[in-house]
């Protein structure tokens, strides 16, 4: 990508006191005028400049949350090849005094969805673009830190680690890129988990009060969102990866108009001394004659070294205060944020390349070439080999040759090299995943109602039997397999049987939680989730940790035995099933019969009729006749009954299969928790993960007549409407219901030095 000027958007803060006379703001031209009251300093001829213009990429002025992200902010995720998920870096960050609305606009105004910052809605616009690449196996990490009196402060420790969490320093690596050494980088499958992190992050900032802002920040507060993606159509080594900081700025204060004393004075002087340095930074990337650049003056400018000047898409936010008595601040901020978009920066892509994948591969490559080389000796009349790689019209050639073999249409493939005969596996392996895919993106099982014979009066009352067949087939095929695999994490269920019905879904589980067992971070990441246990023995294998787990603790006992005792109901109700349908069968044929007789008594009744030259239906009916009638009643009437059983059965078993999804899913997502936890290893690819969470989110609560609390009703009634009503909200309602809040107003110093 080109270099790029750092993009600068300005925002004012929305006020009744706003300086016309000072502040000219043009919207349409994306520029600012302002016009400072003349000052007596200069004596009887004043030569002060009084009046200044800006122009900037965007002036947003008055402007709601949802401008500021769609008509600046969204451009930080990139498109069409350049964005972060295709490994280009962003930062967007909030720079101005205090009280500017940094803060309202990075995180956001409390708990209320529309207000919410840039920071909760890259996230929802992050997963958004990661759902719409099946293709993909994307991992988002979600770090978060403070700078605060110039100690770097993890905002998301281990439990470990303490309250205290220790000063955290920075490394840079042979390409100049900075990280932080152990920070936390808390793995989010799901917008909700990455939300949720974001907001306990969010509560555990230092805030204090000053006579500008009763809750102004005293930090740096630097959200990161790691992201890595592998294709999951090939088995490459390539490993995309990328990082989004999204920064809310301590403010700049004039100690006098704030009033601080004490620990917010001492704030305050750190908070202007870095943003000094901040400054620094800038002026001497915004000279070109200047070679050297005091990143590391201090640990604000040495973490945003990539952002400012670096391999990173950046743009930054200048929050201004247009009132009369915040001039000086405003100018200052808008002189920033003038020299800001001087400087370049130059985003390229980051890739990385397996180091264990790759060796696997050119052990594999030799290997071949050698063999190539002896059967290139031992066939002769053969015409000189290339060792080049296939290009995309021979792979093509060769996916069509497995196409018309795996049709039927050509008896046998001609086999001329190893090389050709990988290649072919290659494409069956890509068949088979195309088919896998097709299979999966039907829906998982067909509702019993539709299943053929699952029990529709009609079905029965023409059929007689289906009903009854129906009723046990479809419903076993589920059992049946659920007891052949058993509720495996790491062991393959029968291919055939997963292709059935509900299997499909955990089977789709298993695999990506396979694959993803085995993937190793391209930086050590997973390493750095677990510390120390890095240097640790080699995790078993997940079938083993899987049985472990299900074994050891009492989460996995329990999700265990409430999955047993699902499959025990789902068999006794099954063969209960069976036993009604069979009954079903039964009285059908019964009725049948008797029917027979019934309109076989009646031809005979109405040959009788005819011979006399009467009428037959006013021909009186014998005894036998009547009985038979009767009998035919009772029989209708009991198949009612049993029909009407019968269907009770079905729902309560279609209740039981759901209750058992759950179970399972959860199982799996408790072992996944617990397996990382342990181990440190990331077992299943985020969507993997997210699409069983959203199973599970589907049914959480328990069927009609489950006992739920009443903070359990109201989540239930709050999740169905927002569902219905903003279903974009639901991650952001759950995560912040999840975290407990960060502030309340005015509060006073508490005793942490960190927060006032
Ligand atoms: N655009 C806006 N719309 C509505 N309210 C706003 C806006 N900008 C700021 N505010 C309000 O102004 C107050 C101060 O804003 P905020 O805390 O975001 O300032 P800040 O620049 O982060 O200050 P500090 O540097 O002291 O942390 C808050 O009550 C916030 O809700």
């Amino acid at each position: 990508m080109p270099s790029k000027h750092v993009r600068v958007v300005v925002r004012t803060r929305p006020t009744g006191r706003f300086a016309e006379q000072t502040f000219r703001i043009h919207e349409d031209t994306n520029a600012i005028d302002v016009k400072l009251p003349k000052s007596d300093v200069g004596g009887t001829v004043n030569n002060q400049v009084d009046s200044f213009s800006f122009k900037f990429d965007r002036v947003l002025h008055n402007a709601s949350q949802e401008r500021v992200f769609d008509e600046f902010a969204r451009e930080l995720l990139g498109t069409g090849g350049t964005g972060v998920l295709d490994g280009f870096n962003g930062t967007c960050m909030a720079y101005g005094q205090t009280g500017a609305g940094k803060t309202f606009t990075m995180v956001g105004g409390p708990a209320n969805f529309a207000y919410r910052g840039i920071i909760p809605r890259c996230i929802t616009a992050l997963f958004t673009a990661i759902a719409a690449r099946p293709e993909c196996a994307i991992t988002v990490r979600l770090g978060a830190l403070e700078i605060y009196n110039e100690l770097m402060m993890d905002l998301l420790p281990y439990p470990s680690a303490g309250d205290t969490a220790a000063d955290q320093q920075i490394q840079e690596d042979s390409k100049g890129g900075v990280s932080v050494k152990g920070l936390t980088r808390r793995v989010a499958l799901t917008e909700e988990e990455c939300l949720q992190a974001f907001f306990e992050a969010d509560a555990a900032r230092a805030v204090s009060e000053h006579s500008l802002n009763v809750l102004s920040s005293r930090s740096h507060f630097v959200v990161t969102l790691f992201v890595e993606s592998r294709s999951r159509v090939e088995s490459n080594e390539r490993v995309v990866y990328s990082k989004i900081h999204l920064v809310d700025l301590a403010g700049s204060e004039r100690l006098k108009k704030t009033g601080s004393f004490g620990a917010t004075l001492k704030e305050a002087t750190f908070i202007n001394k870095s943003l000094t340095f901040l400054e620094q930074v800038v002026v001497a990337l915004s000279d070109k004659r200047r070679d050297h650049v005091p990143y590391r003056s201090s640990k604000l400018t040495h973490l945003l070294k990539d952002s400012i000047g670096g391999n990173c898409r950046t743009m930054m936010i200048a929050n201004i205060w247009p009132e009369g008595s915040h001039v000086e601040e405003t100018v200052s901020t808008l002189r920033f944020a003038t020299r800001m978009m001087r400087v370049s920066n130059e985003a390229t892509q980051n890739i990385q390349l397996d180091s264990q994948q790759l060796i696997r591969k050119y052990e594999r490559e030799i290997r071949d070439l050698k063999q190539e080389l002896a059967m290139h000796d031992i066939l002769s009349g053969r015409s000189q080999m290339s060792y080049e790689p296939y290009t995309p019209e021979e792979q093509r050639e060769i996916e069509k040759a497995a196409e018309q073999y795996f049709e039927g249409e050509v008896a046998d493939v001609d086999i001329t090299s190893i090389k050709q005969v990988r290649e072919l596996f290659q494409s069956m392996r890509r068949l088979y995943q195309n088919q896998q895919q097709a299979l999966q993106s039907r829906p998982a099982r067909a509702h019993p109602s539709q299943a053929p014979g699952a029990g529709a009066e009609g079905d029965v009352a023409e059929g007689g039997q289906p009903a009854a067949e129906g009723a046990g087939g479809a419903d076993e095929g589920v059992g049946d397999e659920e007891a052949a695999a058993g509720l495996s994490v790491g062991v393959a269920a029968d291919q055939s049987k997963r292709a059935k019905g509900a299997g499909l879904e955990g089977g789709a589980i298993d695999q990506e939680a396979r694959a993803a067992g085995k993937r190793r971070s391209p930086d050590g990441v997973a390493g750095e989730q677990r510390g120390d246990a890095q240097a640790g023995p080699a995790p078993p294998d997940r079938q083993t940790a899987f049985t472990d787990f299900k074994a050891s603790t009492e989460e996995g006992q329990q999700l265990e035995a409430a999955f047993n005792q699902n499959k025990i109901d789902q068999r006794t109700k099954k063969q209960e099933l069976r036993t009604v349908a069979e009954e079903i069968s039964r009285v059908k044929v019964s009725m049948e019969e008797v029917k027979e007789m019934v309109q076989k008594k009646q031809r005979e009744r109405s040959a009788e009729g005819a011979k006399v030259g009467g009428d037959s239906s006013v021909s009186l009916i014998d005894e036998e006749e009547y009985a038979l009638i009767k009998r035919l009643k009772d029989l209708k009437k009991q198949y009612r009954e049993q029909f009407d059983a019968h269907k009770e059965l079905k729902a309560h078993l279609l209740q039981i299969d759901h209750n058992i999804q759950k179970c399972k899913t959860q199982l799996l997502q408790a072992f996944e928790r617990w397996y990382e936890e342990k181990y440190g290893q990331l077992v299943s690819g985020a969507d993997a993960v997210a699409s069983a969470a959203k199973t599970l989110s589907s049914s959480t609560r328990g069927p009609e007549g489950d006992d739920l609390d009443e903070n359990e009703q109201f989540d239930m009634m709050e999740a169905s409407r927002l569902e219905t009503q903003h279903p974009d909200a639901l991650a952001f309602y759950n995560a912040k219901r999840k975290t407990s809040p960060r502030r309340t107003a005015g509060r006073s110093p508490g005793p942490s030095p960190r927060r006032h």
